[in-house]
């Protein structure tokens, strides 16, 4: 462990959050990793432009978090690339210095995958924003890193497709393959990994490759192995990924929402399976424990029952789709769940999935002046109830909040304690209950991600889940692609 690294740890266990964050500015005249000299900054900015690159202190700090409980950590310098050519060239002379460079998407990610633990040069891609190509007819497009989900779907408006894949956020396309991302339309769509076709990415030493081939973009492919989802999932630990090309999806012609609750989590999940097995092609299964309700209702003015519920979305045509609300609302009532109340108008539809969407605020409203600690485990969903009841009783027994919220429909689910950043004492017990709750999940089968990664926050429970072995196979890739660690170090693993 470096030097650096040792006085951060030992920094961050004297402070509180805000003080750190306070502290983080004064820090911001001397670089954090000794190779950022002027020199080195002045040579950034030959390759994108004196406009392009910034030492200052607010730019830094905005760029040293993401949404996550984690604190600010500013790296020295921030470059922002306009092509892949300046993302080349950065990412070379990074290489050549042993400079860590860490990729910057949107910065909405839930794992602190972008603080600058040891310091270095922040590449902002978001100037990287162009659409490339749609190809309609082939339900596929090619796009530019710093493209977001919702600029992508207002592009493709008129052309009858969509990307499907919604996390909430509007995050950067290129890095929501790099967590790997979901969300609440992947029980029907998939995620990123079966949502990427082929990526351009630039490696540490500035070499730029398509992973599956220049100009390829078969929805299927046996040649050899599969580099790209390599790397998606990678936290920008092994590349800069500089152009994605993605699949598509028909606009459905109608679209029904629908909720309902029930008495008890096991009645809400018996439901979700039987659903599935019934083979109705679901687009969204949401749950929402009676906390998370409860926000809702006060966050987003909604006036759902306070009771373990399922957040429910159709696709589909307009015939089908009655038989398949028919089969659903049969079974929901055989689990003792209540009616369905409809949201079918789009206005009504579009407050509901907001309400869903929102639920981050909504439980942050809960304790007002606090931030989130989000948690993301994923298990087969058969042993959903159980992790899910356990977890439960453990947030009784700590005394803490704890709403549950659940793509129910792949085994996942997230749960958002609000904490105030100076509440030690409770923050210890958060991470206490959400390590506990990691390990109940592996015990069944399970991930301790299904959607956020692993980031800063989950390293030791890597290690856990794949085994030694499995983790030295993952460290020796990282080396064969950045024998000089210089890409996001300090993510993922240790
Ligand atoms: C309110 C809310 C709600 C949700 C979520 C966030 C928020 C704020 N998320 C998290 C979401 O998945 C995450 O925000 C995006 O996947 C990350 O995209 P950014 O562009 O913001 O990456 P960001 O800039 O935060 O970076 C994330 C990681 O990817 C790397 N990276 C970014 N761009 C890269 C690139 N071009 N090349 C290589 N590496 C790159 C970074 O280095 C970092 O390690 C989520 N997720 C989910 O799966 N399901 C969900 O339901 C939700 N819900
Ligand atoms: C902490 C924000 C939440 C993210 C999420 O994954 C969801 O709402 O499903
Ligand atoms: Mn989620």
């Amino acid at each position: 462990m470096s030097c650096h690294h040792l006085m951060r740890r030992a920094f961050y266990s004297k402070h509180t959050f805000s003080q750190v964050k306070q502290l983080s500015r004064c820090w911001s005249s001397a670089a954090i990793s000794p190779k950022v000299t002027p020199g080195f900054v002045a040579e950034v900015k030959n390759i994108v432009g004196g406009s392009n690159v910034s030492t200052a202190d607010a730019v830094r700090d905005q760029h040293g978090h993401d949404e996550s409980y984690h604190g600010v950590e500013p790296p020295d310098v921030v470059a922002f690339a306009e092509s892949v050519d300046h993302v080349s060239q950065v990412a070379k002379l990074c290489n050549d210095n042993g400079v860590p460079l860490i990729p910057f998407g949107s910065g909405t990610g839930l794992e602190g995958g972008i603080n600058a633990s040891r310091g270095g040069l922040c590449l902002d891609v978001t100037k990287m924003n162009n659409i490339l190509a749609v190809n309609a007819e082939d339900f596929d497009c090619q796009v530019e890193c710093g493209v977001t989900r919702v600029t992508l779907n207002n592009y493709l408006r008129d052309t009858g497709l969509w990307f499907p894949i919604d996390p909430g956020a509007d995050a950067s396309l290129c890095g929501m393959c790099a967590t790997s991302a979901s969300g609440t339309n992947a029980v029907r769509y998939g995620t990123m990994r079966e949502n990427t076709l082929n990526l351009e990415v630039v490696l540490a030493d500035g070499r730029v490759i398509n992973t599956a081939g220049e100009g390829r973009r078969t929805k299927k492919t046996s040649a050899g192995y599969n580099l790209t989802n390599l790397f998606v999932g990678s936290e920008g630990t092994l590349g800069i990924i500089t152009k994605a090309s993605l699949r598509l999806s028909g606009i459905p012609e109608a679209t029904i929402s629908a909720t309902c609750h029930f008495p008890d989590v096991q009645s809400a999940v018996d439901t979700t399976v039987q659903v599935l097995q019934c083979g109705i092609p679901m687009a969204r299964i949401e749950f929402l424990d009676e906390v998370s309700i409860d926000a809702c209702n006060k966050y987003s003015h909604l006036d759902l029952t306070v009771a373990p519920s399922l957040f429910l979305e159709f696709h589909g045509f307009e015939a089908g789709l009655q038989e398949q609300t028919k089969t659903v609302e049969e079974l929901v009532k055989m689990n003792n769940g209540s009616e369905f109340r409809w949201a079918t108008d789009v206005d009504e539809r579009n407050h509901l999935w907001k309400a869903r969407h929102d639920i981050l605020y909504a439980c942050m409203a809960l304790r007002p002046g606090s931030k989130p600690y989000s948690t993301d485990v994923c298990v087969p969903i058969s042993n959903l109830p159980e992790v899910i009841v356990r977890t439960k009783e453990m947030i009784k027994e700590a005394g803490i909040i704890g709403p549950i919220v659940g793509h129910v429909g792949d085994g996942n689910f997230h749960i958002f304690y609000p904490v105030h950043p100076d509440d030690h004492e409770t923050l210890k017990k958060i991470k206490d209950v959400s390590y506990e709750m990691a390990l109940i999940a592996m015990e069944l089968n399970g991930t301790c991600t299904g959607e956020h990664g692993i980031g800063i926050g989950k390293r030791d429970l890597l290690v856990k889940e794949i085994g030694e072995e499995g983790l030295n196979v993952m460290k020796q890739i990282k080396a064969c692609l950045d024998p000089n660690g210089i890409m996001n170090p300090g993510k993922v693993f240790f």
